[in-house]
């Protein structure tokens, strides 16, 4: 919105600063700033700006534009203002000459809709349909990420920004959501991604208020967690974690898009996306998914390296179940160059015992090399797990997900999020594979997995609204980063 203002020396610039205004990010042009008589006094205002107040982030003056971002509600709830509701976004000008003096003015708002809070750069505004190369772009969509200042988010939202997901045509607006605590990080990755300079990232948005940040979201990827310490039960983790994805389910079912898709990655990620299912009850449960893509890429890589083959040759990879050490790699239907695995590697004891648990305690493995759990490929996992959602399955192919169970053809107990072999027409939903063979290690297997996440749901009884959690987890099960 715009408000119109005459500014003179006598309307101090230290209103500029009042926390009120400073609601949200908003621009300063500096004709406004040369109101205060010349280019040095308008220097001056930026470098004090820039050195005097805590609560301005960033500020840039070119020949024609000054623009001062900064400036979350929340961020300035920190600093103990009581922001009033105020316009939003405001671009202040200026109809003075630079050597008048005048009186100040009453505020006009010109527009009473606020415009969404934006970070930096991503609050100019721009007209997709009047450049001849964005003419043809298609509607922006919006994706919100929680956990965006984690190590994860770090690898993938540079991924989404550079079109690698949904297409060379396709603009994107992000919603990173934080936490006071991460805040500052926050602000350091949207600075990143101002600096990268990417075409069709149009939109970006940070804080910590979920309802604020899933408005209107077409996809949300639930990616914040808190991770388990040292000494804590899994039903303890069950439950603190069960909270957060509870309060976000309630944000996606009040504000988001209701065909929003939703991949939970924050573990345990299946139980913890049965919770937001329950909780978002205007948004299909069939929307949300549990990642379990990137133990399907171990899989595939674990069986190329033992049949001698690129990766590439291996296809029909299914997990079943939880994205635990009882999740369960299908090698009886995967196939290797469009063969059986088991014609191309006749070791069933290796099948059955090594490559299985190699794959459930990979993310083990690698937090002991790596001192941190896996990152940089789980963010590549959740763009394949998008890509195969938004683009048409290859003919006879499928693809992992954790998905919800009610209505499933192989018997799975129904009102979980269990990971199941999935195929998509590429427009965002999926279908399950229904010719999938068993033989009785598989169903054994998947049973085990199905037993540990009907445990889990138990134990989160309080969050889906079933009433009183009996916490009866098996012993021997953990998530596939413990050891
Ligand atoms: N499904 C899968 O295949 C995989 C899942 N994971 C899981 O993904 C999640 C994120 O991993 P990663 O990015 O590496 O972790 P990081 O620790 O780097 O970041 C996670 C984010 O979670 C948020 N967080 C931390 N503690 C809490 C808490 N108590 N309450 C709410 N949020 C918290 C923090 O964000 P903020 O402070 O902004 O809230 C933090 O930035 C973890 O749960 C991990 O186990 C990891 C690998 C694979
Ligand atoms: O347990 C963890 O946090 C890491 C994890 O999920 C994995 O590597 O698969």
């Amino acid at each position: 919105m715009t408000l119109a203002l005459q500014v003179s020396s006598a309307w101090p610039y230290t209103n500029i600063l009042n926390p009120h205004l400073l609601e949200s990010s908003f621009s300063l042009s500096l004709q406004t700033l040369l109101c205060l008589k010349n280019i040095s006094a308008a220097m001056a205002v930026v470098a004090e700006l820039s050195s005097s107040s805590s609560y301005i982030k960033s500020t840039r003056l070119d020949t024609s534009q000054l623009s001062i971002s900064s400036t979350h509600l929340s961020y300035l709830r920190r600093q103990t203002f009581r922001p009033v509701t105020r316009p939003r976004d405001a671009t202040i000008t200026c109809s003075v000459a630079s050597d008048q003096v005048q009186a100040p003015v009453a505020v006009q708002v010109a527009d009473p809709k606020p415009k969404n809070d934006c970070y930096g750069v991503f609050c100019l505004t721009y007209d997709l349909k009047a450049e001849e190369e964005t003419k043809s772009w298609k509607k922006t969509i919006n994706i919100a990420v929680s956990g965006a200042a984690g190590m994860i988010s770090n690898h993938l939202l540079f991924k989404l920004a550079s079109g690698e997901v949904f297409g060379a045509d396709q603009p994107i607006a992000l919603k990173l959501l934080g936490s006071e605590r991460s805040f500052e990080a926050l602000e350091g990755v949207a600075m990143e991604l101002e600096d990268s300079l990417f075409p069709l990232l149009r939109e970006v948005k940070i804080g910590i208020n979920s309802y604020e940040l899933f408005q209107d979201a077409d996809w949300a990827l639930l990616i914040g967690a808190k991770p388990r310490g040292p000494g804590m039960e899994r039903a303890g983790l069950l439950d603190i974690n069960g909270q957060i994805f509870a309060e976000q389910g309630k944000a996606l079912n009040a504000v988001a898009s209701p065909n929003v898709k939703v991949i939970v990655v924050g573990n345990p990620c299946n139980t913890n996306a049965l919770i937001c299912l329950k909780n978002a009850p205007k948004i299909p449960p069939k929307n949300f998914h549990a990642l379990t893509r990137l133990d399907e890429n171990r899989a595939k890589c674990q069986l190329a390296l033992k049949a001698g083959v690129f990766y590439d040759k291996v296809s029909n990879m299914t997990i079943w179940g939880n994205h635990s050490t009882t999740q369960v790699p299908d090698f009886l239907n995967a196939r290797i160059n469009g063969l059986p695995v088991k014609e191309v590697i006749k070791d069933q004891k290796w099948l059955e015992e090594e490559f299985t648990e190699m794959v459930q305690k990979r993310g083990g493995v690698l937090i002991k090399k790596w001192g941190r759990s896996s990152a940089a490929s789980t963010a590549v996992s959740i763009a394949d797990a998008m890509k195969s959602l938004v683009t048409p399955t290859p003919e006879g192919d499928w693809f992992s997900s954790g998905v919800y169970t009610t209505g499933n053809p192989y018997g799975i107990a129904e009102d979980l999020v269990f990971s199941m072999p999935c195929r998509s027409k590429g427009d965002g939903d999926y279908e399950l594979v229904k010719d999938i063979i068993f033989d009785e290690y598989l169903l054994q297997r998947i049973t085990k997995s199905e037993a540990e996440l009907l445990a889990e749901k138990r134990c989160v009884a309080h969050l889906t609204g079933e009433g009183i959690a009996v916490c009866d987890l098996p012993e021997d099960t953990m998530l596939p980063g413990e050891m």
